[in-house]
């Protein structure tokens, strides 16, 4: 098995930098999410150094993880955010991000939330489509406000990555064509209250090679150089987020360093302040989910490992048939079995791996998935009224909840039974 920074066996017991799991497991009630407080810096610290030489701002994306905890943490370290909603412009803010490092994106900006990103004047729009821009000019002008815009270019490009999760090919609703960008541009300038001053770009998620962002970066840099033609001050690129994690074993994304060299070989050039949004290589391999074995149930063909964690816990092997690592805490059997590991939603997609070779486990023994930091918690649902999973962060030997469960109570108490019943 490959471990993750910080999360290592001691005495053959999994722990998170030195707390052992199976302890915080005899105070919180499994399934819950654990994060490495020191593997989060550190992967934003990489980040930092690695494009040190370039003028940057690094907008942590939000959706990947939103514990007010983790985005605090980033926040003292000096990040900034991409947001995707009013709900994350507010989470940001209350974590102690400053409105001018808060990049907004996303395909349906409504009214209420660019009024909402307005009046706290937010760092930049990354606008995606003709009517935005133009709602973002009709209520900034309203307010003698000036909001700041990047158009996201989509590049039409392959990223390489799961067809759910790529975003800058044609066929995705992301972007603007960057071949029909030229003349937003123009129009945007036009426009009152909108001041263009850079380029946004994001091509997916999960990306595993660099080629894809090569292509994608110097698409833009030709393209900022058409802009600066036509007369617009292009000061910003923002290159989007997307960089890879490892899940299995033998996967080796590129490194931060090397993507940070990438950027400044293509767009180097151009003296632009760069904005880059990364999510998953920041959180994605600090964190895991922590299930216990319920029942070992033999069928005629397959061994199942019912666990307690679902797919209402973690989507991501149900959504994109990802595959995530999923090893016992405690080792103490070098005896294999195959197992298809599934959970407690009546569906038969609530199946985190199939045919999985794993040490012999019976009813109550711990195990952990891995690289759960990002797209896990976020994605939760109460589907089957199943509460959402805790989060719990550990710094060296402190461990505290972040995310309390709620009640059934909590969860049925939403409901409303009409009056007129
Ligand atoms: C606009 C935008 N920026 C940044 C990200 C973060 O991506 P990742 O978590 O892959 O770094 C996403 C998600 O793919 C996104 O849609
Ligand atoms: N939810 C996806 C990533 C989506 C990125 C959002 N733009 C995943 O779990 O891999």
């Amino acid at each position: 098995m490959k471990t993750q920074a910080h999360i290592s066996y001691q005495d053959n017991t999994m722990h998170v930098e030195k707390v052992s799991v199976a302890a915080m497991a005899k105070d919180i009630p499994t399934p819950f999410y654990c994060y490495s407080y020191t593997a989060i810096k550190e992967n934003y610290l990489a980040y930092q150094q690695a494009f040190a030489e370039q003028d940057t701002l690094i907008c942590y994306a939000v959706k990947a993880n939103s514990n007010q905890a983790i985005l605090s943490l980033l926040a003292s370290l000096g990040a900034g955010a991409d947001v995707v909603s009013e709900g994350e412009i507010r989470r940001a803010l209350q974590a102690g991000v400053p409105a001018n490092k808060i990049v907004f994106s996303g395909v349906a900006k409504t009214r209420k939330e660019i009024a909402y990103a307005l009046s706290h004047n937010i760092f930049q729009f990354n606008v995606e489509s003709e009517p935005e821009l133009q709602l973002i000019s009709e209520l900034a002008s309203a307010q003698n406000l000036t909001a700041c815009i990047s158009i996201r270019v989509n590049p039409n490009v392959c990223a390489n990555t799961h067809a759910k999760i790529t975003t800058g090919k044609s066929e995705n609703k992301f972007g603007i064509p960057i071949t029909k960008a030229r003349s937003v541009y123009h129009f945007a300038a036009s426009l009152p209250g909108i001041k263009v001053q850079g380029v946004d770009v994001h091509i997916g998620s999960q990306l595993t090679d660099l080629a894809p962002f090569e292509q994608a970066f110097n698409k833009v840099a030709e393209f900022v150089d058409t802009l600066e033609e036509d007369g617009h001050d292009i000061s910003i690129i923002d290159i989007g987020g997307g960089l890879g994690i490892d899940y299995a074993e033998d996967d080796t994304p590129p490194n931060k360093d090397a993507y940070a060299k990438l950027a400044k070989k293509c767009l180097g050039h151009l003296n632009c302040k760069i904005v880059v949004e990364p999510g998953r290589s920041i959180v994605g391999n600090t964190g895991i989910l922590v299930s216990s074995v319920v029942y070992v149930k033999k069928g005629e063909e397959r061994q199942f490992l019912i666990i307690d964690a679902g797919m209402n816990d973690l989507i991501r092997p149900s959504m994109y048939d990802a595959y995530h690592q999923i090893t016992p805490v405690i080792r103490n059997t070098n005896e294999t079995a195959l197992y298809d590991v599934v959970g407690p939603v009546c569906e038969t997609g609530d199946t985190f791996s199939k045919n999985r070779e794993l040490p012999v486990l019976q009813s109550d023994d711990l195990v952990a998935i891995l690289s759960c930091g990002a797209y896990g918690s976020v994605m939760s649902s109460t589907y089957n009224t199943r509460l959402f999973a805790p989060e719990i962060m550990v710094k060296d030997e402190q461990y505290s909840v972040i995310r309390s469960r709620q009640s059934y109570q909590d969860v049925i108490e939403q409901d409303v039974i009409p009056p007129w019943w």
